[in-house]
């Protein structure tokens, strides 16, 4: 995975926009930070293309994400869901044929890939790739100086490096070990599962995507990521996951649960939209639409 696409930095301010008056509201136990006024992420009618292949694959997908806000995406198997999040983050497979997506009230498509990440923008991918060569802490310690360069601070050292990392670690329950080891080299899928969790504690998000990041977990390691994610969500951060199961949503709690069919979101709702896909399968929640 390239470097560029995990490397994220505080909110850039655009001292031309004017901060709505914040408002409290509760979602799902947490205490979110609201703005009225503007949207996290605005997807309208996103369209988009395999570069190679010239082949369609979003047909309009429409998305509002608010401050605080957990989406979850469902749908059937190449319906477009990751498609649809890579497109987010950038990936160069894709080329956008229409619409238009605001994150933070800045046109997303105009930014390349480092750029999203650094506006706030973090994604674990479906099979987080191995990093040869590049230790994990290494590997961290870059991507988090990165962050503090383009904020204009101070990089750290080691030394104030590694009580930082310790403590991301023990909110992700992983072993120290796993530090010194090449990125995700070895890892099984449920480590590299929760190495990306490490990743996003460590660089932070405003908005974090995460690609079936319950796949191939354990019942405990699901725990622990799910345990981790709402400890790294704070009331102004959102997130957007993409499942098949039901299991991370009961930890998770969404507020929003949609379901993608044929490269547009179908149906939105809450989570009682899972138990009539889990009943009745999607073509029903597809056929209410
Ligand atoms: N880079 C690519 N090259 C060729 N085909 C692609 C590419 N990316 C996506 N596709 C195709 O686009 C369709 C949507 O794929 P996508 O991975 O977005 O589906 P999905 O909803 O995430 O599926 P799943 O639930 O199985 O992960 C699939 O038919 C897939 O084969």
């Amino acid at each position: 995975m390239a470097l560029s696409l995990l490397i994220h930095c505080s909110p850039t301010v655009n001292p031309l926009r004017r901060s709505p008056k914040p408002t409290l509201r509760r979602v799902n136990h947490r205490v979110c930070v609201a703005s009225a006024a503007t949207p996290l992420l605005q997807v309208n009618d996103l369209r988009a293309k395999i570069v190679e292949s010239n082949v369609d694959i979003l047909h309009g997908v429409n998305l509002t994400v608010n401050q605080g806000e957990v989406h979850a995406i469902m749908g059937k198997n190449g319906s477009g869901k990751s498609t649809f999040a890579k497109v987010l983050v950038g990936h160069p497979d894709y080329e956008v044929t229409g619409g238009s997506v605001v994150f933070k009230g800045e046109n997303l498509l105009e930014m390349e890939p480092e750029e999203r990440s650094l506006a706030g923008l973090f994604m674990s991918f479906q099979s987080p790739v191995e990093i040869p060569g590049v230790s994990n802490d290494l590997f961290l310690a870059m991507a988090y100086n990165a962050r503090m360069k383009k904020l204009g601070r101070e990089e750290v050292g080691p030394i104030e490096f590694l009580p930082y990392l310790m403590e991301k670690l023990q909110l992700v329950n992983m072993k120290a070990d796993f530090l010194n080891r090449n990125v995700n080299q070895g890892f099984s899928g449920g480590e590299r599962k929760r190495n990306e969790i490490l990743q996003l504690a460590v660089l932070g998000a405003d908005l974090a995507i995460l690609d079936e990041i319950d796949s191939g977990l354990d019942v405990d390691a699901l725990r622990d990521v799910a345990n981790a994610v709402n400890r790294i969500l704070t009331p102004e951060k959102s997130l957007l996951m993409i499942t098949h199961y039901r299991r991370i949503l009961d930890l998770l709690n969404p507020t929003h649960v949609h379901v993608m069919d044929k490269g547009k979101i179908a149906r939105s709702g809450d989570i009682s939209m899972v138990e009539a896909i889990e009943a009745d399968g999607y073509e029903t929640v597809s056929a209410l639409t």
